[in-house]
């Protein structure tokens, strides 16, 4: 059943999220954004192009003044600047203007660098959201981060723009690779872990139906995904304090994704980022130790990871430290004071971080 929220900025409604279980509405959505007298362009990866660029080039087919497709290699390595680059000097070629309209289809990456270039491109310009990986939907396409990762630092440079639309088919999800499926479950479980501990307590009931990815067991999870995702955007939009709860799991899991060359899935690096923040909550007394295994375990039926052979505790030590979350020297590390409550806490010690990487970290016997 077709659904929608509204998202504020600054108490004043923004854009719509539309929740569809197909592209039919599409667009009567965009022709709320006037496409007729648009030229639209679509960027999307080589993957999903190869999925659905045609479908969603075909229902554009008369709809808008005119069209056009841009897609480039799929991969978190190709989140950088070339990329976008290319994208402004496509749209250069096409002769894009202020006024026309871009759409990013695919997964966070796609949202992410679609997002950047109608921040930057003269000076700004329309985009609507079409995410069509678990993550981009539960996570990445709301709030108006976007962004590109930089000398390999995670999302080092990008801005805060908010898309007009996002509109997700939750029934994409339903043929998603089993990996990326999985990575975005990470990011699901932090809303719950972090703000709603009912919506916790509704992921470990429903473990077994999301696994075999019921279309109306998704479309619920999707959509209270995004409601809590919503209160905390709406309430600090551009992440001047109580955002930075939604990086729990990242100040460990950015450093994981960096320094595995990317080879890990955002979401697997989420969730190792997240035991280990919860080991530390542990050791600070917040959650129990049978807390502490239960949301450790949680991860396991979603095949991500709890620990992680090959690394150096040192190097993710100090990439930790080279994250964005830095302040005046120390890190906003964000800890659980109990399920569905999180806190900013500025006093982790590095022998916190260090004992929480060797609780995370997979060790051979005889090594
Ligand atoms: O929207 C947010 O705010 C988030 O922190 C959501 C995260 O899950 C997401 O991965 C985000 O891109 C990370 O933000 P960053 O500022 O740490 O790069």
């Amino acid at each position: 059943m077709d659904s929608r929220l509204n998202i504020l900025y600054n108490k004043k409604p923004c854009y719509d999220i539309v929740f569809s279980a197909d592209f039919q509405r599409l667009i009567h959505e965009l022709k709320g954004l006037e496409i007729e007298s648009r030229r639209v362009c679509v960027v999307t990866d080589s993957h999903v192009a190869s999925l659905y660029g045609d479908q969603i080039m075909d229902l554009l087919e008369g709809e808008c003044k005119e069209k056009a497709l841009f897609s480039f290699p799929a991969g978190e390595e190709n989140k950088t600047l070339s990329t976008v680059k290319d994208i402004y000097t496509f749209l250069i070629e096409k002769k894009f203007d202020r006024k026309d309209l871009l759409l990013a289809l695919g997964g966070g990456v796609v949202g992410d660098i679609t997002g950047f270039v109608a921040a930057t491109y003269l000076r700004g310009i329309d985009f609507v959201q079409i995410p069509t990986t678990l993550l981009a939907q539960a996570d990445s396409s709301i709030g108006g981060k976007t962004g590109v990762d930089f000398d390999g630092y995670k999302n080092m440079v990008g801005a805060f723009y908010m898309p007009k639309l996002v509109y997700m088919n939750v029934s994409v999800l339903k043929t998603l690779d089993g990996r990326q499926f999985y990575s975005g479950f990470a990011e699901i479980m932090k809303h719950g872990l972090i703000k709603d501990g009912i919506f916790y307590e509704w992921l470990l009931e429903n473990m077994y139906e999301i696994c075999d990815r019921n279309v109306d067991i998704m479309q619920e999870m999707v959509e209270r995904s995004c409601k809590i995702k919503k209160l905390v955007v709406e309430k600090d939009p551009t992440e001047k304090g109580e955002r930075a709860l939604l990086n729990f799991g990242h100040t460990i899991g950015h450093a994981i994704e960096k320094s595995k060359n990317f080879t890990l899935t955002h979401g697997e690096c989420v969730a190792l980022g997240a035991v280990a923040a919860a080991f530390i909550s542990w050791k600070h007394s917040w959650l129990s130790m049978e807390e502490y295994y239960e949301i450790r375990d949680m991860f396991v039926p979603f095949n991500l990871p709890i620990s992680i052979e090959d690394i150096d505790p040192q190097e993710i030590l100090k990439l930790t430290k080279s994250d964005k979350k830095m302040e005046n020297g120390s890190i906003k590390f964000i800890l659980l004071k109990k399920v569905g409550k999180a806190v900013i806490d500025r006093n982790v010690s590095d022998e916190d971080i260090l004992n929480a990487l060797s609780e995370i970290h997979y060790v051979e016997d005889g090594e």
